[in-house]
Formats: C-alpha cells, structure tokens, sequence
C-alpha cells in the first residue's frame, strides 16, 4: 500500500516553518503527496466540476467555439495530447483555463451560465494553496521566503499558471471516440509533468492514477476534499535535483467492479512566468528561462513521436525569452534591473525578471 505523506496546512501563518519539513520529506522521497486542511471548500470544488461537465456535456460542434490555442496556452482540445510513453493521444478531451488574454477561449454564459464566475473563484483559491506551498518550497530549499511566489506571479502577463479540466471517455466508447483498436491499457500513459508542481483534485470513486514508486504502480486514492499535489521537473532544476518527479499515468477500469463511466479530474498547474530565470543555489545547473526550460523539455519529450508521426507541435509560446535577451533588456533599462535583483541573501540568486513585451 502507498505511503504517501499528507502535508496538512492548517495554522498556516504559524507553522510554516513545520510545514516546509514535512513538504521537504514528501517532495523529496515521493514526488506525490496529499494535501489536507487546506482553505478551498468542498463546495467550491464540486462547483468548479459542475461547471467542467456542462461543459463537456455540450456537443462538440459548439464546444469547438474554443479550439485550444497554444500560445495562449488555453481552449478546448480533444484526443491530442500525444504521450512519449504510448505515441498515442490522452483518451480525454480538456479545456485549459489561463489567466489573461483569454476570456474568449471560456465558455459563455449562453452556453454554461456562471462557468466564469465559478472559474475565477476556483483557480484564485488554487493559487492561494499553491502560494502556500511555494512558500515552504522556497524555506526549505533555502530560497527568500516569497521567491517562489514572486517567480509564479498571476498578475504578470508573462504568467503561465493555468486550470486543465478533464473528462476521459466511458470506457465501452473509448475505441468509437478514437476510431483506433491501438488505445492501450492507459488513459494517460506513463509520464512526468514538465511544470513546477500541480494540484489534482478527483472525484470519489473515479480514481485511476497511478505512481511509479519503489518499483511498483501504485494507486494514489485521495478522500473527499484532499488535494493530490505532484511535484514537476522545473522545480527539479530548481531544487538541484533534490525533489523528484515521479512517473505516473492513468490506467483503464480494471475488470467489471471498476466504475465504467466517463472519469473527471481538475488540475491546477504551477509554472514559474516565462521570463523567470530558473537555476538552483549550488549553480549546479546553467541559468535558463522558464520558457526556454518548457520548450526544451516539450522537444526532448516528443521528438521521437514527432519523427514516428510526423507531427508538427506548436509548442507552448511562440517566442522565448532567453538569458540573454533578458540581459540585454537589464542593460537597456536599469531601473527594471535594479527592480528585479534585490536580494535578502548574500548568495546571488536569480529572481524573477520581468520583461516588458
Ligand atoms: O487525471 C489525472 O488524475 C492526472 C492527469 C495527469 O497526470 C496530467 O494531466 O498530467
Ligand atoms: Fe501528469
């Protein structure tokens, strides 16, 4: 049975120097862990997944309304996240939520009334959580207590923080929706997530995701109200490979006991703002962007199935800032630079900086 820790998060203000250890022992040895005691209500969750299946429940025609558009990083997309594990697409369709430019890619109030509002209230909530735990992540890593959060800063434009909502198919239809025999024993096939960390919340009984930890698939189970939170591969970098990304997928109903039906699951992504230089305190790792550090890893995870496939991915961002083009913007404006490198420690560390597109 999974050992998974439960980072509990009451009496924040007060112990969140407790708080950063057990986060410290939780990311370090298991990648996954549960999060309790944590400021969203229960009822606010089980709006945000009301709003999700009316949506879903629309039919595909109008749903197209909001075809996924990557640079914005938001929109609604169907059986066309290709894993590197499988080389075949997630048996899901999603529609990603981000914070700015993209009020045209929600759906409306015609379509499901309230589905703003609610969104709005559920992805603030999730960034106060997820501020939480960067703030321990940051103490325990020996980062200035707001480092993390100032690097993952939703009022930025640059800011890439977004909600995924997601409905796999009922099982008996997985084979019409996606016209292939080749659906494999996987919802989601076996993978790391490229993000800082992000916030999972399920639905009882739909469960499905697994962890590969000490060798084993091992089911992660959270009861009504727990968040699951997995830690990605840029706080990796960050932390000089001191946490761990785990590899996790989602399997298929196993047998006829399994719940048979369509499965839905809501995730929070963390993802420090594109022009956030990410490197470690030890500098064991070269400077690069957060930008630079998601395109990288998108070419390094699909290449191969860009080659079988002959795909062509759109990449996350259209263009990327660099470590040097955010040094040739310092120079060109000291003040931003001046702004952007205070520092509470003697060690030179590479706060977010912020670039004026
Ligand atoms: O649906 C889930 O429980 C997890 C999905 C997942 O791992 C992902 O979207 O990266
Ligand atoms: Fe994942």
């Amino acid at each position: 049975m999974s050992n998974f820790l439960r980072i509990d998060l009451s009496n924040f203000e007060t112990r969140k120097e407790e708080i950063a250890q057990d986060l410290m022992k939780a990311a370090s040895e298991h990648g996954f862990f549960y999060v309790v005691n944590h400021d969203i209500p229960v009822n606010d969750i089980t709006a945000m997944f009301d709003s999700s299946y009316s949506f879903f429940e629309l039919p595909d025609s109008v749903k197209e309304n909001y075809p996924m558009d990557y640079p914005r990083n938001a929109g609604w997309e169907k059986l066309s996240q290709i894993r590197p594990s499988t080389g075949v697409a997630d048996l899901k369709e999603s529609l990603q939520l981000s914070f700015h430019n993209a009020s045209d890619l929600r759906p409306s109030d015609e379509h499901v009334p309230g589905f703003d509002q609610t969104a709005n209230r559920f992805m603030e909530q999730c960034n106060n959580v997820s501020q939480q735990l960067l703030t321990c992540f940051a103490i325990g890593l020996g980062f200035p207590q707001d480092f993390f959060t100032r690097c993952h800063d939703i009022t930025q434009p640059d800011c890439l923080n977004s909600l995924r909502c997601m409905r796999y198919f009922e099982h008996k239809n997985q084979k019409q929706q996606t016209k292939s025999s080749n659906i494999g024993a996987c919802r989601v096939g076996a993978h790391t997530d490229i993000n800082t960390f992000s916030l999972l919340f399920q639905q009882p009984d739909q469960d499905g995701l697994e962890v590969f930890h000490d060798n084993v698939w091992t089911p992660i189970s959270p009861k009504q109200g727990e968040i699951v939170c997995n830690v990605g591969d840029m706080i990796v970098r960050w932390s000089d490979d001191r946490l761990q990304s785990k590899l996790h997928r989602v399997r298929n109903p196993n047998g006829d006991q399994d719940y048979q039906g369509p499965r839905y699951a809501l995730e929070y992504i963390n993802e420090a703002n594109r022009s956030v230089i990410i490197q470690g305190r030890t500098k064991y790792t070269q400077p690069i962007t957060a930008g630079e550090f998601l395109m990288m890893a998108m070419e390094k995870n699909y290449k191969k199935v860009i080659l079988d496939q002959d795909i062509t991915i759109t990449g996350p961002v259209t263009s990327v800032p660099t470590v040097q083009s955010l040094q040739t913007n310092a120079t060109a404006s000291a003040s931003t630079t001046a702004a952007s490198t205070t520092s509470t420690e003697e060690t030179p560390m590479t706060p977010p900086v912020l670039v004026t597109v």
